[in-house]
């Protein structure tokens, strides 16, 4: 994918309205995941189209599952074996690289993994070395590329750091019904990042009537069983969703949009916003729809805030908190070092280049008041720093990126999105 420089628009005043957002990243690749596994064929609508989502829907196909577009929904249909033997494009996607190699440990053949070259910055070790040590044969342990075989996988009873990612957790729990031995995974590191990720994975398992438990404060348990077949709705992603929203806080504007109380952390993720300033308003509407108006009327403020439970909000955070006239303090997402990018580091240089007062911390960044000017950003083909970019972009004339195509990971149209939202005409 070629780098598409962007600048991003100005808003011309307030922004106001509705948005809708396509479906959620995390839950598509579940759903898919899951379906693909099942006893039966499933009926997926809402399923998320961007990069990371077509990755994981041929990942799954290289692996034996049959995809189809029926109109605008997808009929997934499981193979009663697994059959890898390909080779599996990872892109920079974490759902494909941490959910899949658990699949190529019960596929017939030995199946290869890749990415993009950032990829092999992302750490794997902890997965790949538990399924290593539950029999599987790995090429070896540490980052992509590396190959997965059967050899004497069997699931079983193991214990892993995951401190470096929820999803370590996640791709365990998603196989494990189809393990001969199930799971029992216990995490013995010292945090736990995303933990609404691992229960979105349960959640979304015990829809499809498999045994799935947390069983202590850090272990879970999946017992070997059929996965049942399920016609799905994927709701919409709703980290996408507080990104856009965020232009109303930031313009003094105001947003309306479709807000479930489903599978996602949308309580904490609202609450990022509230914390910097908006106002939110919840309210249930005709079917029990909830609906969420976000407002920024009131201004922003700084934030002083925990964000391990939905570290993915972070580059947003920042932005907010690079235009915000007092102090904020961003905690508890060290592990974002090992996302798309180093986020600590991409942040503090990038929004320190457009004049904001940053320092990383161990574990997250510090912020004081200060004037913002126009000039580059390094995106790093992170899409959540081109959003984060685009915030400070809408009140900061001149903010170039350097690329915005990185955001086709979780959205297909980010440009077009954002154009018709703030309604501005560059
Ligand atoms: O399971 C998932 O779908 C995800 C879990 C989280 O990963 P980390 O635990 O690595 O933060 C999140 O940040 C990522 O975007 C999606
Ligand atoms: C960390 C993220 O993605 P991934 O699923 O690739 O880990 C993200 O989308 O912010």
């Amino acid at each position: 994918m070629s780098p598409t420089p962007w600048l991003a628009p100005l808003a011309a005043g307030p922004v106001r309205g509705e948005l809708r957002v396509p479906g959620s990243k995390s839950a598509s690749a579940r759903s898919l995941l899951l379906a693909a596994l099942a006893d039966g064929p499933s009926m997926l609508s809402g399923v998320l189209a961007s990069r990371d989502t077509s990755l994981i829907r041929a990942g799954l196909t290289t692996l034996g599952a049959r995809i189809d577009e029926v109109d605008d929904r997808l009929q997934v249909t499981p193979a009663a074996e697994l059959t890898g033997g390909g080779r599996i494009d990872c892109g920079l996607a974490g759902t494909v690289m941490r959910f899949l190699p658990p699949l190529a440990a019960l596929a017939e053949q030995r199946t290869e993994f890749f990415g993009d070259p950032a990829a092999s910055q992302r750490p794997m070790e902890p997965l790949l070395g538990a399924l290593a040590e539950l029999g599987a044969e790995v090429s070896q342990p540490r980052s992509l590329p590396f190959s997965v075989a059967r050899g004497r996988f069997r699931g079983g009873a193991v214990s892993l750091d995951a401190s470096g990612s929820s999803q370590f957790v996640s791709a365990l729990l998603l196989g494990a019904p189809r393990f001969p031995d199930g799971i029992a995974v216990t995490h013995s590191g010292p945090t736990l990042p995303s933990l609404p990720h691992i229960q979105m994975t349960v959640t979304l398992l015990t829809r499809r009537g498999v045994a799935a438990v947390q069983t202590g404060p850090a272990s879970w348990q999946v017992s070997p069983g059929p996965i049942a077949a399920l016609d799905e709705a994927v709701e919409p992603d709703l980290t996408n969703a507080a990104t856009l929203l965020a232009a109303a806080l930031v313009t003094g504007g105001e947003l309306t949009t479709h807000w479930p109380h489903g599978v996602q952390a949308g309580e904490e993720l609202a609450e990022v916003l509230a914390a910097f300033g908006a106002q939110l308003t919840l309210s249930t509407g005709p079917d029990d729809t909830r609906q969420l108006t976000v407002s920024g009327t009131q201004g922003l403020r700084g934030a002083d805030l925990d964000l391990s439970k939905v570290s993915e909000l972070t580059p947003v955070a920042a932005a907010l908190a690079a235009l915000a006239p007092e102090p904020s303090r961003l905690r508890g997402v060290a592990h974002i070092r090992g996302h798309e990018t180093d986020r600590l580091a991409a942040l503090s240089t990038g929004l320190g280049e457009l004049g904001a007062d940053v320092r990383q911390t161990a574990d997250g960044l510090e912020f004081r008041p200060s004037r913002l000017h126009g000039g580059s950003f390094a995106t790093h083909a992170d899409h959540r720093l081109a959003h984060a970019a685009a915030l400070v972009g809408l009140v900061v004339d001149g903010v170039l990126l350097d690329d915005v195509a990185c955001t086709t990971k979780t959205l297909p149209d980010f440009p077009g999105m954002w154009q018709n939202l703030i309604g501005a005409d560059r």
